[in-house]
């Protein structure tokens, strides 16, 4: 797309929007589910840099104070087309994963996901978000969206003024 919308593939898309609340939300609940179903974490890794707001708030409810990070790029240019990943900075504190919680934002493919869990094998993976296709990789997740579309994250977007439309030239 020429505005710079992202949009992986030809292939139409939708999108769906997410507010910090509701990310705020979420990421409690999730929270909550992994209290119930695992011991305390040693620590947490955040898949920068999509998951560095949900393992700040996982972090703060599950009283983790060791937090590392992964760094891996795989999308690129305004297509969003995606490529082999590529690890910019390995998780050296999580070993194994043993007693690691892996935290991204969402599993699309679940390329990113599959790549660090190849990583930290013995780690517990959790995000917010999943479509179809990534849903098989991660342990945890909230909220599912269709494969076809794009989630648009809170810091991707800006409230902006809209014209009323009785005085839009094409209304
Ligand atoms: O399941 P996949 O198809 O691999 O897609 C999911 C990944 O894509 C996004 O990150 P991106 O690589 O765009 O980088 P960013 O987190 O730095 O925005 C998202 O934050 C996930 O990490
Ligand atoms: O739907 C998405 N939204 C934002 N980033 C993404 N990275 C892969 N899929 C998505
Ligand atoms: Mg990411």
């Amino acid at each position: 797309m020429t505005d710079g919308t992202p949009a992986r593939g030809t292939e139409s898309i939708s999108y769906a929007t997410v507010t910090w609340d509701q990310m705020h939300r979420d990421a409690r609940l999730l929270a909550m589910e992994l209290m119930r179903s695992h011991r305390p974490f040693r620590g947490i890794v955040a898949i920068t840099r999509g998951g560095l707001i949900p393992a700040a708030i996982l972090a703060r409810e599950l009283g983790c104070r060791l937090i590392e990070s992964i760094s891996v790029a795989s999308y690129e240019g305004e297509a969003g087309t995606q490529r082999d990943p590529e690890l910019l900075k390995a998780a050296e504190a999580a070993g194994d994963g043993e007693g690691f919680l892996i935290v991204d934002d969402l599993v699309d493919s679940g390329v990113t996901a599959q790549y660090v869990r190849s990583l930290l094998p013995k780690a517990v993976f959790a995000c917010l978000y999943a479509k179809p296709r990534g849903r098989p990789c991660t342990d945890h997740f909230v909220t599912e969206f269709p494969q076809d579309t794009w989630v648009l994250f809170p810091w991707d977007m800006a409230p902006q003024f809209i014209a009323p439309l009785s005085r839009r030239e094409e209304a």
